[in-house]
Order: C-alpha cells, then structure tokens, then sequence
C-alpha cells in the first residue's frame, strides 16, 4: 500500500537508520510467529553496528526489513522503519511502493549475505555480472576499474579472476567479490549477515578485516549481523543484543560485550571465557 506521507523523507542529519516498535510475525501453517516483538534502533552514520543474540533472536529479520526485502510470509503489525531517508514503513502502516524500494536497495543500501555462491549468477562471468550491476544502477565501471576494485579486495591477478564463472573460484574468493561489488556501488548503509560463515577461520579474520576497512575508507555505514562476538568486539563501534524478537542490551562494545548487565548477554560473554576463544579479538 502507498500513502502520501510514505517515500523519500528529509533525511535527519546523521541518521542512517530509525526504528520505532516494530512488530513482525511469520504466517506458518495459518498461524502467526512472532519474530520481533518491540523493536527500537537507531544507527548514525559512519556507524559500525554489530547484533548479536542467540539463532532465531530476529537478527536476520530486523535486517532484511530495513530495505523492505522479508519474505512475503513475514508481515509486520506494528512500528515505523527509517531507512536512508525513505520510509520503509511508516507508523500507520503505509509502505513504500515498490519504486522507491528499488531506488533504496539499488542506490543507498547494499545487502552481503550468507552465501557468496547464491549472490552470484553461475551463468555470467565475475566481470560481466560486476559490470550489469554498476550500470544497472547508472554508474558504469570500466574494466579496468572493476579490477581496482577486485584487487582492494586483495585478488590477485584480478584481469584474469573478472573472466571466471563463479564455480571456477573459490568461496571465499567468491565471498570477496560479493563485497567488491557491494563496496563498489558506494551505499550509504552496508548490510552484512553473517557474511563469513561459510568461510574457514583465516580467510574469516582477513574478510571480516576487509569490509571494516572499506566501510572507514568510504564512509559506509556498517550494520553487521554475527554471531562472533570477539570479532564484533574488535571492529564494531556499539553492539544491539537480541533475544526472543527484542533488543535486551546495547551499548559501545567495549560495555556491552565485556561487562554485560544483562543476563542473557552475560550468558554469551561467560560461554566465551569458558572456551578460552575470547582475548586476542578473533
Ligand atoms: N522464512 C521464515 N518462515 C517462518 N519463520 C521464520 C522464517 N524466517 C525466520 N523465522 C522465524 O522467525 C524468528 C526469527 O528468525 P531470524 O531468522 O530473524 O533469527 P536470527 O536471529 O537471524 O537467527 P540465526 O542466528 O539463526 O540466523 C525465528 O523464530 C525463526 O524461526
Ligand atoms: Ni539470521
């Protein structure tokens, strides 16, 4: 549904994202499960945002609802989403159209998912697919450009990588094209979900490291869905901790995810001291 007080709002300045009471359930089987339950958050930009919380917290729905991107199963009931400047949602329930939609995920904000192999297209050449995506946004790359953009994600021999098909390439060689084309579209917000969770640990660190890097160089804001609090803790600036569809704790990570107040955070942080993973940040 479109209202007239929906769409490209004056944007606060500073203010990437906003969100007030949003409520959301899943239709499953003809019954409603609730995955967000009151949400309020707020991200500034040049922030970088981790969320945390336990599998099913509402992390990954929270995310895909800032660019109006959940799943047709998934309706909200209740709150207001800011993103970039449009109103995704607005508080009486109007909606964005599906113009404006496009415009927000195609120009200001870009989304890293799980799967590197699902964001690419198996049918196209790395540099044939990076390319349709730059001019498809109107902003045209020349090889040689796309290249740069490759190699800042530390590929190698990049002239000879924009030639493959994603199958010839590795996943986290895969993963780093992902974000060199997510980076290269220059989105004011950059949405990373777990991005690294198909990756071994090495490669992880080196990746993770990468998209903090070219965050801070190009002024993006980050907002990162993980469950690696050592790695949140070293590059984030402030951290949301989810539970049951709310936020239970935030704060800079330095607070949040090293001397919790809330129970179920201080759960998390104790579970990673009793494993010994906690201390050098990775
Ligand atoms: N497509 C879907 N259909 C039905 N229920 C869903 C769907 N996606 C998520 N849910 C449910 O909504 C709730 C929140 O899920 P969500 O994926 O947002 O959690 P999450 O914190 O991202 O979890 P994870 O860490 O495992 O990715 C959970 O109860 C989950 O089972
Ligand atoms: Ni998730």
């Amino acid at each position: 549904m479109t209202a007239g007080t929906a769409g490209t709002a004056g944007e606060k300045d500073g203010v990437i994202v906003s969100v007030t009471g949003l409520a959301a359930a899943y239709r499953v089987r003809g019954e409603d499960s609730p995955a967000l339950a009151g949400v309020d958050l707020r991200v500034d930009a040049g922030e970088r945002l981790g969320i945390v919380g336990e599998s099913g917290s509402g992390k990954t729905t929270l995310a895909l609802a800032l660019g109006g991107m959940l799943p047709r199963s998934c309706h909200l009931s209740a709150g207001r989403i800011e993103s970039c400047g449009t109103t995704v949602r607005g508080a009486g329930g109007e909606t964005a159209d599906a113009a404006q939609l496009r415009a927000l995920r195609r120009e200001r904000i870009a989304f890293i998912a799980q799967d590197p192999a699902a964001s690419l297209d198996p049918t196209m050449r790395i540099g044939r697919q990076f390319s349709l995506a730059m001019r498809a946004q109107g902003t045209p790359m020349t090889d040689a450009a796309i290249d740069e953009a490759l190699a800042a994600v530390r590929i190698e021999r990049p002239d000879e990588v924009r030639r493959l098909y994603p199958h010839q390439i590795s996943g986290g060689m895969a993963q780093r094209v992902a974000i060199a084309m997510a980076v290269a579209r220059r989105p004011q917000l950059l949405i990373a979900d777990e991005p690294t969770a198909a990756l071994d640990a090495e490669v992880r660190t080196e990746v993770l490291g990468l998209i903090v890097r070219l965050a801070e160089e190009h002024r993006i804001t980050l907002l990162w869905v993980s469950h690696d609090i050592p790695a949140v803790r070293r590059w984030c600036t402030r951290a949301v901790v989810m539970n049951e569809g709310r936020i239970v704790e935030e704060g800079p990570v330095g607070t949040v995810l090293v001397e919790p107040e809330h129970a179920y955070t201080r759960q998390l942080v104790n579970a990673l001291r009793a494993e010994g993973t906690e201390g050098d940040g990775r």
